[in-house]
């Protein structure tokens, strides 16, 4: 393949980490390099600082994106009603987020992700590594809009003390994991894994029903995800996404068998429009595996 050029924005993003500079300008994959694109040049931390930094995790705002993504999360979470042993995240990418009023509710909480560069980015948080991405500002709004008083740096603990495998999962397969989850597991949950990774609709589809086979019956699935966009970028990386609309998502639920107990959705505001993607919107749902 052809080298990729390096220009000035691609330098490692922890370089202008390590320079109180202006966040870099997201980084634009050179489009006249072929092969640029796809997973294999998946850079975490250009990710990281594509989305889960400021302006799209600004916690000042409850119309701003992340703290929508943690309000729906915390929100389902604190009837009680969603519990049990064992939690799988299906394409946990580097970021814990998503886990943060999950680790509540569950003994253990297994990660997953396609990328060996993301399953270190998680081992690395969860050894306490200096470097690693500093998530406090998230697990301090979880525990403020919780409203327990929970001092973040023991939700910081605990989510640790229950994150206990980190493992690599294809969706695409029809055993994710490589062999059955045994058990299964009591809940499910997915952020903005499944579209990202689907060619088409009809992958989507065949990806959730690969993913609910990990689920026991009568087991929550909670998905966040994706309306409307066709790609987005991680470093030299441009990764292609099926743009899908509210009634692809319901129908793919149904077709998997799916129960759904909530759909909510989010409009991506023109000041989060950033260019890392073209994103429209975000659609979360919780849904229910029938019992047999
Ligand atoms: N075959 C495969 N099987 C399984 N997993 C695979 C496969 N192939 C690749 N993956 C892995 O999926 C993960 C997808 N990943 C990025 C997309 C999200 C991104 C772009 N779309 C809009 C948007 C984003 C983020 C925030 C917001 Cl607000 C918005 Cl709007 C989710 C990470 C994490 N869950 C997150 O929530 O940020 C990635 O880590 C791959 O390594």
């Amino acid at each position: 393949p052809l080298p990729i050029p390096i220009h000035p924005h691609s330098l490692p993003v922890g370089l202008h980490r390590l320079h109180p500079f202006p966040r870099p300008a997201p980084q634009a994959a050179p489009p006249h390099v072929p092969g640029c694109w796809g997973y294999a040049r998946f850079d975490p931390h250009a990710y990281l600082q594509n989305n889960y930094v400021p302006p799209r995790a600004d916690f000042s705002s409850e119309e701003c994106v992340v703290p929508w993504k943690l309000r729906c999360l915390a929100e389902t979470f604190a009837s009680g009603e969603i519990c049990g042993r064992t939690l799988i995240d299906v394409g946990s990418g580097p970021t814990i987020y998503q886990l943060l009023s999950a680790c509540e509710h569950f003994e253990e909480i297994v990660a997953t992700d396609f990328l060996e560069v993301n399953r270190e980015e998680l081992r690395r948080w969860v050894r306490g590594e200096p470097g690693a991405f500093d998530w406090s500002p998230f697990i301090q709004h979880v525990c403020k809009i919780e409203g327990r008083g929970e001092p973040w740096q023991e939700k910081e603990q605990r989510l640790r003390g229950r994150l206990r495998r980190i493992l690599p999962i294809d969706v695409h397969r029809a055993d994710p994991l490589g062999a059955p989850l045994h058990p299964p597991a009591d809940a499910l949950l997915s952020t903005f894994c499944l579209e990202a990774v689907s060619p088409d609709r009809a992958a989507f589809g065949r990806a959730l029903v690969n993913v609910g086979s990990m689920l026991r019956p009568g087991g929550h699935a909670l998905l966040l995800g994706a309306l409307g966009e066709s790609f987005y970028l991680a470093g030299a990386a441009r990764l292609p996404v099926v743009p899908l609309d509210e009634d692809d998502v319901r129908g793919a639920l149904s077709d998997a068998g799916f129960t759904l107990r909530d759909f909510r959705s989010y409009a991506m505001p023109p000041a989060l429009r950033t260019g890392v993607d073209d994103v429209d919107g975000v659609f979360f749902v919780h849904a229910q595996k029938p019992l047999e």
